[in-house]
């Protein structure tokens, strides 16, 4: 990682600080980036929100998630930490800025050495989407969005017209170059894998196309369930905070030509490029699903039509791509919990074996035999399965699987996503965050998974989803739950 030393002092305001986001994600990757002495020289964290917290409340506040959360707070320069953490109250609009602007000024006169305009902002929107818009406004209306760089959350929008009004809005106040759009899933360390295992070896690199790849599969059931966000997930549903964000970018990775380079433009442009490609979805490539339960869950509507459960069948107009199913599937309260982009290969089409099914001379070949996964949890994880001869059986053939784990790599440290991109923001490199030219195409590419075609199928908690789904992958199935 870039050591932080050149680093302008530096300040951080957290909108949203009270929420799940910041709990579970944000103020504990801050927490790690001090463990690992990845933040700047001088720095300070604003809480901003609607209630009425002293900076003392918000300590705790902080101290009792990071105890919940980790990295727990005795495992960190916990007291040092704490003193630099401060809380805005009183919210932030156009019309008021509660105590927000005072405190930034407060805290740059104190991090300036006599020059509070050398001191850096970085405002981190960890708001429900609705807010995106009024907080831009008010960072422009008060002065705070000079010298800043601005993270947006996703979703970045909610449909094309509002992801539109939105991307107006966001450029009326802030240059491109300060933007930083989050999608976590491009800081896992396992989706930076997939370009060192493509671009890196050429075995992987060769293979990397239609010709070899019969599936590939984006797989994240989830366990989860969404009571304690039930506000904000009503709202949103599978398709935009999962589908057309995180797996979407995903398969951008994967579907992606060679960038010209690694540097963070040009991987961007690539990224944008393979959104550019996706053919949008039909009705009949999307399984939408809700669980059973869920409308009576607090705060969520009797009638709500709002899905926990999509399966896409996608495809991506290139030459590399065409006719490949790119199968993602997403759900709340599945059977299982997994994040894994599985690349199917085909059967040889000629040679002394068989495909599954078929007959013929030789052993049979086992289906879906030879895959290669990318394991997104977590530290993350490469799998690679095989078909190999069972030894001594003279013509038995069966699947071997060999495993890399990341943390084991040597050398390796790996760090969670939220780590990785918040010290990206810092440095200033935008390498892994969205650009709007690949945003805008999400919503062509999206089809039918929002436009309100496709009607929702029941599935019981604990599930693999509505049976419906299981279409989508015919013939030889979903990699994960063997179904
Ligand atoms: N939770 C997660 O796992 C993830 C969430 N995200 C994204 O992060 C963002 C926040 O999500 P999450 O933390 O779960 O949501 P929450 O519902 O927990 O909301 C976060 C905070 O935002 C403030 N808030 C709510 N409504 C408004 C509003 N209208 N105007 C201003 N502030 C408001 C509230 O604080 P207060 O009342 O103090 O003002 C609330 O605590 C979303 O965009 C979501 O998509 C992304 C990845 C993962
Ligand atoms: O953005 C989100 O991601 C999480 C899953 O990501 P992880 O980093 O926790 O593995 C998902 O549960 C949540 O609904 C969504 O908002």
């Amino acid at each position: 990682m870039t050591d932080p030393g050149d680093t302008p002092p530096t300040v951080f305001v957290l909108f949203g600080a009270s929420g799940d986001l910041a709990a579970r994600l944000v103020l504990p990757a801050f927490y790690r980036l001090a463990q690992e002495g990845l933040l700047p020289p001088a720095w300070q964290l604003i809480g901003s929100g609607r209630r009425e917290l002293s900076d003392d409340d918000f300590r705790a506040h902080v101290h009792d998630k990071l105890t919940e959360f980790g990295p727990k707070p005795e495992e960190g320069p916990w007291e040092e930490f704490a003193a630099r953490l401060r809380f805005a109250s009183n919210g932030f609009s156009v019309d008021d800025p509660g105590q927000l602007v005072d405190t930034v000024a407060a805290a740059e006169q104190e991090l300036g050495d006599g020059d509070p305009s050398s001191v850096q902002r970085v405002h981190y929107l960890g708001v429900p989407p609705t807010a995106f818009e009024p907080t831009t406004n008010a960072l422009g209306a008060h002065g705070l969005a000079e010298r800043s760089r601005v993270v947006y959350e996703k979703p970045f929008g909610t449909s094309l017209e509002s992801f539109h009004s939105l991307d107006q809005a966001v450029h009326r106040v802030f240059d491109e170059s300060a933007i930083y759009r989050i999608d976590h899933f491009l800081g896992k360390e396992a989706t930076q894998q997939l370009r060192a295992v493509r671009f890196a070896n050429g075995l992987f690199g060769s293979s990397w196309d239609r010709h070899h790849v019969e599936s590939v599969q984006i797989d994240v059931p989830e366990t989860l369930d969404v009571a304690d966000r039930a506000e904000f997930y009503d709202e949103t549903g599978a398709v935009l905070d999962m589908l057309v964000t995180h797996l979407f970018q995903v398969a951008a990775e994967v579907a992606m030509e060679p960038p010209r380079s690694l540097a963070s433009d040009d991987v961007a442009q690539a990224r944008a490029d393979a959104v550019k490609a996706f053919v949008p979805l039909r009705a009949e490539d999307v399984v939408r699903g809700q669980f059973d339960g869920y409308r009576d869950i607090d705060d969520v509507a009797d009638d709500s039509d709002t899905e926990t459960f999509v399966a896409a069948r996608m495809f991506v107009d290139t030459e590399r791509w065409r006719d490949v199913p790119f199968l993602m599937r997403t759900g709340k309260k599945m059977a299982e919990s997994h994040q894994k982009v599985t690349l199917v290969m085909r059967d040889p089409d000629d040679g002394p074996y068989h495909p599954t099914g078929t007959s013929g001379a030789g052993a049979e070949i086992p289906s879906r035999g030879n895959v290669l996964c990318f394991d997104l949890s977590g530290d993350g994880r490469l799998a690679l399965s095989m078909n190999i001869e069972v030894p001594g059986s003279q013509s038995a053939l069966e699947t071997a699987w060999t495993e890399i784990n990341l943390h084991e790599v040597d050398g390796g440290d790996p760090l969670p996503p939220y780590v990785r991109l918040i010290h990206d923001i810092l440095i200033g490199d935008r390498s892994l965050f969205t650009r709007p030219d690949g945003l805008e195409e999400v919503w062509h590419a999206a089809g039918a998974a929002l436009n309100g075609s496709t009607s929702i199928e029941s599935y019981a908690p604990g599930s693999w989803g509505p049976d419906a789904a299981l279409r989508l992958a015919e013939p030889r199935g979903w990699a994960l739950g063997d179904r």
